[in-house]
């Protein structure tokens, strides 16, 4: 659960169920933030403004306490806000002297203005836009930390986001990126670990940028040391592959989610979109990675591999045309400064929801109030597993 508005004091983020023991420290919750503000083509904000963490409940000295956790994350912009958005009645005259306080009634195609408006009846896009905005991610990536945290913590799980595709231009990676590429894929401008790609990516958001236009892309999620069996194929609700579609689709602005080779799975013969099971003398291991390491909504043990389509930026510089709100009339819409794209960011976002997600799918299978309880009952089932001659080794 997330609180808090775009220009808002703090968001506040909140999470129930995690187990005690889980190592976390202020300083790597601030590093995964500076992470998110990272990526060539973010607007000016993501350089003036910076996020003041502060772990309000549920950790003591660097340790989970298997109670709630509160983390704040204040905005260091707020003094210039506290007019515009203060929780308290202003002095109607004070709040118009300042520009911000002006009326938003020129809502942006692509951005949540004019159906927030509708549905909450507003007379301008202010008290939706505040919401709608992706600086809430920011709170799902500090909660996303202390998931990630636990994962590795029990079962060595290592997740890592790189792009794939930026607008028309597509990455094509050597492989699979693992925890020791996610340095170098965080130095690139556009965290894409394809380095002639990269460069082709920044030159399109150059152009992009020089048009008055914002582009979307692709991003990809990777988990290492996902057990076999997360998930379960009994309800379609406790499908992993759903929880994580689900989780990804609800990130502002994600608008396809793929498992594995997802879509181009459709547009091949069985034969060669399955991958195939190999014995490996004990143990197993699938032939290729096209699942994307989930069939019948359980984790196969294989590398997983998720994707998520983000569309392009809604406020374009070159306006879109719009109604006025206020006159009826055609207008173009409104638009002070935005991103170009913020792709790079998606993925960090990604990779947060996708520790959540996991987090829960393991404590759903293997529960535990601390730590070691989860790791012990997962390392017991795994056991169980290796001596039926079943161990999983990942092929990729
Ligand atoms: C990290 C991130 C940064 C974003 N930055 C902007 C931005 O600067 N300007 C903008 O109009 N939309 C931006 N967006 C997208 C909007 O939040 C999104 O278009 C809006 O919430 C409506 O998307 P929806 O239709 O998916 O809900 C950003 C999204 C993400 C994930
Ligand atoms: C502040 C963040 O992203 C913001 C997300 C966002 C949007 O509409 O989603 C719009 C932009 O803000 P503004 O309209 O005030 O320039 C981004 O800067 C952030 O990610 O921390």
């Amino acid at each position: 659960m997330t609180a808090g508005e775009s220009h808002g004091e703090s968001l506040l983020a909140t999470i129930e169920g995690l187990p005690a023991h889980i190592s976390v420290t202020t300083q790597e919750i601030s590093a995964a933030l500076a992470r998110r503000r990272l990526g060539y083509g973010r607007g000016a904000r993501m350089k003036f403004e910076a996020d003041r963490v502060r772990m309000l409940a549920g950790i003591v000295h660097g340790r989970t306490l298997g109670s709630p956790i509160a983390i704040e994350i204040g905005n260091t912009e707020w003094p210039k806000w506290e007019t515009v958005m203060s929780p308290d009645p202003v002095d109607p005259e004070l709040l118009a002297a300042q520009a911000r306080g002006a009326a938003l009634t020129r809502p942006r195609p692509g951005h949540a203005d004019l159906v927030g408006m509708q549905k909450y009846a507003h007379t301008e896009a202010r008290p939706i836009l505040e919401r709608a905005s992706a600086r809430e991610t920011a709170a799902r990536v500090a909660l996303g930390t202390v998931a990630a945290n636990f994962l590795r913590q029990v079962l060595g799980i290592e997740i890592v986001s790189h792009v794939v595709e930026f607008g028309p231009i597509r990455a094509n990676p050597p492989r699979l990126p693992g925890a020791e590429d996610l340095a170098t894929i965080d130095a690139d401008p556009v965290r894409c670990f394809d380095p002639e790609a990269s460069a082709a990516m920044v030159a399109e958001i150059d152009a992009c940028q020089k048009a008055g236009d914002t582009m979307g892309g692709v991003v990809e999620v990777v988990a290492w040391g996902v057990p076999p069996g997360l998930g379960s194929h009994i309800q379609g609700d406790r499908r992993l592959d759903a929880k994580l579609a689900g989780a990804l689709m609800g990130i502002q602005a994600i608008k396809g989610v793929e498992i594995g080779d997802g879509f181009e799975l459709a547009r091949l013969r069985g034969s060669q979109a399955h991958d195939e099971i190999l014995p490996t003398h004990p143990g197993v291991q699938r032939a290729s990675g096209h699942a994307g390491g989930t069939e019948g909504g359980m984790s196969t043990g294989e590398a997983l591999r998720v994707r998520a389509a983000m569309k392009p930026i809604a406020t374009v510089p070159r306006a879109l045309r719009t109604l006025d709100t206020a006159t009826g009339e055609q207008a173009k819409a409104h638009h002070q400064r935005s991103d170009v794209t913020a792709v790079p960011a998606a993925g960090v976002v990604a990779e947060a929801m996708v520790a959540l997600v996991l987090a829960e799918a393991v404590l759903d299978k293997f529960g535990g109030d601390s730590v070691a309880e989860t790791r012990r009952n997962a390392e017991a089932y795994l056991a169980e597993i290796a001596e039926r001659g079943l161990a999983v080794t990942p092929g990729r």
